[in-house]
């Protein structure tokens, strides 16, 4: 009897996450998509510089017809050049800026049709917001987040109306400051918190058109950039940034563009940014019941990893604080 019913009581014991991952397998939404890259229009703005000329390159040697937009025409000629060296393929220029709705709609235009849109442009200076002037801020958001509402309204009428090209991709770079807000980073922190919610009710909208949307939360990267933001960067900014070490370009580049292919909503790019997304989840979309079964399982653990990071983070704050009034 004894026997009996502990061997039953062991056959119940996985049942419970059994069970658990059948309906999340049932329930998860949107439903997993593959996006196809080869033979297709990739356009991406902030395309000449850093991440997005990294994507732009990849996307070239997997057979993509590919175009980027900035604002520096000299800039842009250069990427040309250096993805013609590296790839031998011709990329198209454009020669923009995201904050004139007029003239991103122009370039858009004339590039054609697009099957997979990636919205890269961005710019990033750490400073307190004390420092900043009105106008500082304004412009962050304005290239960040008003700039890429500009981007995807411009070129949403076009792939809305693509036939029988198969399913396209809105993929946005945001970044891990756009996940939890840092010190420096208020306005620009703001501008990628902004695109959680612009990617998650455009994902709505656009999915009965076959359009995916995805979400990409890079580190600090080593780019053209991030080597201009380092130069005044606050020390307790790149104290708090280095809890999440710091990635070559071409590899992030490798994870979003695996990650769009993929249809993923949300991709992190290092194993801290998968701890970052597992934390942060909230009430995104997601397409993997995998995924979706670990969120569940650690929604408690992860949210006591993520005091345990704030315990640290004010604790260097507040001795940082300290010997800078000491020097003063
Ligand atoms: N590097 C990092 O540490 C991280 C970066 N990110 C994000 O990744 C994205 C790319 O960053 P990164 O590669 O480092 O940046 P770079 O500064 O190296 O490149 C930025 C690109 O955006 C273009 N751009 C800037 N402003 C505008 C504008 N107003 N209109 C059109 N194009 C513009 C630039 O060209 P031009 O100046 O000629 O216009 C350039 O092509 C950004 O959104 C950034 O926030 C996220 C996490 C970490
Ligand atoms: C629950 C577990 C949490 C796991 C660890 C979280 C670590 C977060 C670190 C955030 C770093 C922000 C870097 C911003 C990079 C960037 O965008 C600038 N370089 C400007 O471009």
């Amino acid at each position: 009897m004894a026997a009996i019913s502990t061997f039953f009581l062991l056959f119940l014991i996985p049942i419970i996450p059994l069970s658990l991952l059948a309906i999340l397998a049932l329930i998860v939404r949107p439903r997993p998509i593959k996006i196809p890259i080869k033979s297709r229009h990739v356009f991406i703005t902030g395309g000449s510089s850093g991440i997005g000329l990294a994507l732009a390159q990849r996307a070239a040697s997997e057979g993509a017809r590919v175009s980027i937009l900035a604002r520096s025409a000299g800039k842009l000629d250069e990427a040309k050049q250096s993805i013609k060296l590296a790839t031998g393929v011709e990329v198209a220029t454009f020669s923009a800026d995201v904050r004139d709705y007029d003239a991103v709609s122009k370039a858009i235009d004339e590039s054609g049709p697009i099957d997979v849109l990636i919205v890269n442009q961005g710019v990033f200076t750490a400073k307190e917001l004390e420092k900043q002037s009105p106008e500082d801020v304004k412009f962050t958001i304005d290239v960040n987040l008003v700039g890429s509402f500009n981007v995807i309204k411009a070129a949403l009428p076009a792939m809305k109306a693509r036939r029988d090209r198969g399913p396209a991709s809105i993929a946005l770079v945001s970044s891990q400051a756009g996940q939890v807000g840092i010190y420096g980073y208020a306005a620009y922190s703001a501008s990628k918190f902004g695109l959680q919610g612009l990617a998650q009710s455009l994902q709505q909208e656009v999915i009965a058109d076959d359009i995916h949307v995805t979400l990409i939360f890079p580190p600090d990267t080593d780019t053209p950039g991030f080597e201009e933001e380092q130069k005044s960067r606050p020390e307790v900014t790149a104290i708090i940034a280095a809890s999440s070490g710091s990635m070559k370009t071409e590899d992030v580049a490798r994870k979003a563009m695996d990650g769009i292919k993929a249809g993923k909503f949300t991709v992190s790019c290092n194993f801290e940014g998968f701890l970052l997304s597992l934390a942060t989840t909230g009430m995104s979309p997601q397409r993997s019941f995998w995924l979706a079964f670990l969120e569940v399982i650690t929604a408690g653990p992860i949210r006591l990893i993520a005091l345990f990071f704030q315990w640290d983070w004010y604790n260097a704050i507040a001795k940082w604080s300290k010997t800078k009034m000491n020097k003063s």
